[in-house]
């Protein structure tokens, strides 16, 4: 056992449950005894925490937030159908979460409460709500183990999504190793990685889990990792081709503490999800909610860096945060993240009557992205020139995006660290997506080293509206070439982080086109492009004549033999 499989072993955390304590008397000596039975039974090691006794929706949040699952404890007959009402309207609030009622009652009165409970969830759209009758007591932690055995269940559903998991601590030792609540999806020896919001990319070496099974949501792993990053916790660990968002202003919603009011001026503090990372952040624009007062404050926050979230997400711990007074540290309110601020804020996606098929009507022609990938001096500009030259020649409306020239305006903030790269590719597959809506055809030239952020690119686009060329010349021919002399400069150590020297470039696995200029030449290759797109009926697709004099004009291309024009990957 090595030491990390020794660490992630003795560290394996029980379950957590978030008690919220509805008559605030605490727990009764049967419903501890029942605590205690769960924290030894073979259902889980449950861990229970009784939250403060503050505003239904504020405990509860700060239960998902915390990743735990939320159980309402009702001890007095007289607890009262009103609050009973408000954790229910908080749990909706919260989105349809989860939530089991502990009914420290009478038989009678507890089943009149359950029925209650149930009528009042439905009426309310909640489909997961448990109710629990605190009998005899063994009884009792079995129905209650299986209960949270079946709402853990349902935390399951999210094992099909990408990748989630949120780092709870970095080990120390040599290399990277990371501990952290898999919220959603999987994670497998040999994944890449991203790490946010950093966004840097990481290879995943090992993961060490319960025993020897696949870890499941809601598990805590231990991560190796391959690659040189700064990890804090609070970072989110995502799919390296699904990443979440990060952003540092956002719009919110706050459920104060009833004691507490908020003050703009005051020095706050912010804490998403379980990791319990503090961060520094400025309230603004704090109001009431004036369409449904009920539903807590409105607010603006600016964070002092950029967290990753996911408002629309299901996961607490990517949504809900606690707010803290910097002086005392003392928890004020909780709340959950709407929206980010971006410039674009309060604009709204209109239905247009002119769109991308309309666009391309009028050009006759059906837009699609070349994306151009390979070592730098492979060829991918003079070839994506050739082509651009050739199809405007032949009447299509086009647009060279070129990586030199892109890095000289839009992308000047960037270098050539991983992340900056991976920036890079996803601004410029961002702006070919906006001039494929505009009907054009785009020729991207970047070297895009990595298959993550390059089908990223893809996805952005619709079905065969993405095409990748991959560009391929051996290392040897790229630097014997030495366009810019850069391959020299790398060799005597004069430039650092050099693709195809001491960069990687992961090659494409199934480009449309795969182009070997080490063999042909440069106008061939633009040929053979040329041929895909009318293989693919891709050119004059607007009317007959236009399309019938491209196929003319490329006839030689078409009918030529394999040896003299490269040939698409089948
Ligand atoms: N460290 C390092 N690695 C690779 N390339 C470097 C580097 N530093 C500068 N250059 C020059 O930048 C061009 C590549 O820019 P890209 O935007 O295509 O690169 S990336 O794919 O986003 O990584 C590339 O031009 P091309 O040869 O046309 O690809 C190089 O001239
Ligand atoms: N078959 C070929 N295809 C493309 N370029 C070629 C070919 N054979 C030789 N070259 C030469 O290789 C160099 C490629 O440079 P460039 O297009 O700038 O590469 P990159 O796009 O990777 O930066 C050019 O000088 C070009 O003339």
């Amino acid at each position: 056992m090595s030491w990390l499989q020794r660490e992630a072993a003795e560290e394996q955390p029980p379950g957590q449950l978030w008690v919220h304590d509805l008559g605030g008397a605490g727990p009764s000596w049967r419903v501890q005894g029942v605590f205690e039975l769960l924290a030894n039974s073979p259902l889980g090691r449950w861990r229970w925490q009784l939250g403060e006794a503050r505003s239904p929706a504020l405990s509860l949040l700060e239960g998902r937030r915390r990743s735990a699952q939320l159980l309402v404890l009702v001890d007095e007959p007289s607890a009262g159908y009103t609050a009973l009402m408000g954790v229910l309207q908080a749990a909706a609030l919260l989105g349809n979460e989860p939530l089991a009622f502990l009914l420290d009652l009478s038989e009678d009165v507890a089943r009149k409460m359950g029925a209650h409970i149930q009528t009042q969830a439905a009426a309310l759209g909640l489909d997961h709500v448990h109710t629990v009758w605190v009998g005899e007591m063994e009884a009792c932690a079995q129905q209650l183990g299986r209960t949270l055995l079946q709402m853990t269940g349902l935390r399951a559903a999210f094992l099909s999504g990408p990748l989630r998991l949120q780092v709870q601590a970095v080990l120390p030792g040599a290399g990277l190793a990371v501990r952290g609540e898999l919220l959603q999806g999987s994670v497998a020896p040999g994944e890449r990685v991203r790490l946010l919001p950093s966004g840097q990319v990481l290879v995943v070496r090992a993961v060490i889990g319960v025993g020897n099974s696949m870890p499941l949501c809601g598990d805590v792993v231990t991560l190796d990792l391959e690659g040189d990053a700064e990890v804090e916790p609070g970072d989110l660990i995502s799919a390296a081709n699904d990443p979440v968002e990060s952003e540092d202003e956002f719009q919110v919603r706050l459920i104060c503490d009833g004691r507490q009011t908020l003050s703009e001026t005051a020095d706050w503090q912010l804490c998403l999800g379980p990791a319990q990372r503090l961060r520094r952040v400025h309230v603004q624009e704090l109001r009431a909610d004036e369409q449904d007062p009920g539903r807590g404050l409105l607010a603006r926050l600016r964070l002092d860096a950029p967290v990753a979230f996911e408002p629309s997400s299901a996961l607490g711990p990517l949504r809900m945060f606690s707010l803290h007074e910097a002086a005392s540290g003392r928890s004020v309110a909780a709340g959950m993240l709407v929206s980010p601020c971006r410039a674009a804020s309060n604009i709204h996606r209109q239905a247009v009557s002119i769109d991308k098929q309309a666009r391309a009507a009028l050009k006759g022609q059906q837009p699609c992205v070349l994306w151009f990938t390979g070592l730098s001096g492979a060829g991918k500009s003079t070839i994506a020139n050739l082509v651009e030259q050739r199809l405007h020649a032949l009447g299509q409306h086009t647009y060279l995006l070129d990586g030199d020239n892109v890095r000289h305006g839009l992308n000047r903030d960037l270098g050539f660290s991983d992340a900056a790269r991976a920036e890079n590719i996803r601004r410029v597959a961002e702006v070919a997506k906006l001039m494929v809506d505009a009907g054009l055809i785009v020729l991207t030239a970047f070297i895009s080293p990595f298959r993550a952020e390059r089908d990223l690119a893809r996805h952005l686009l619709a079905e065969g509206e993405f095409v990748e060329v991959f560009v391929d010349a051996p290392l040897a021919v790229a630097e014997q070439r030495d366009v810019k002399g850069l391959y020299r400069k790398a060799r005597r150590g004069e430039l650092k982080g050099f693709t195809g020297i001491d960069a990687p470039y992961e090659a494409p696995e199934h480009p449309e086109l795969r182009l070997d200029t080490s063999r042909g030449t440069a106008d061939m290759a633009a040929d053979a492009v040329v041929a895909l797109l009318l293989a693919r009926g891709m050119l004059g697709a607007g009317d007959a004549a236009t399309a019938a004099s491209v196929r003319a004009a490329f006839a030689p291309v078409l009918h030529a033999p394999a040896a003299q024009a490269p040939q698409p990957r089948a």
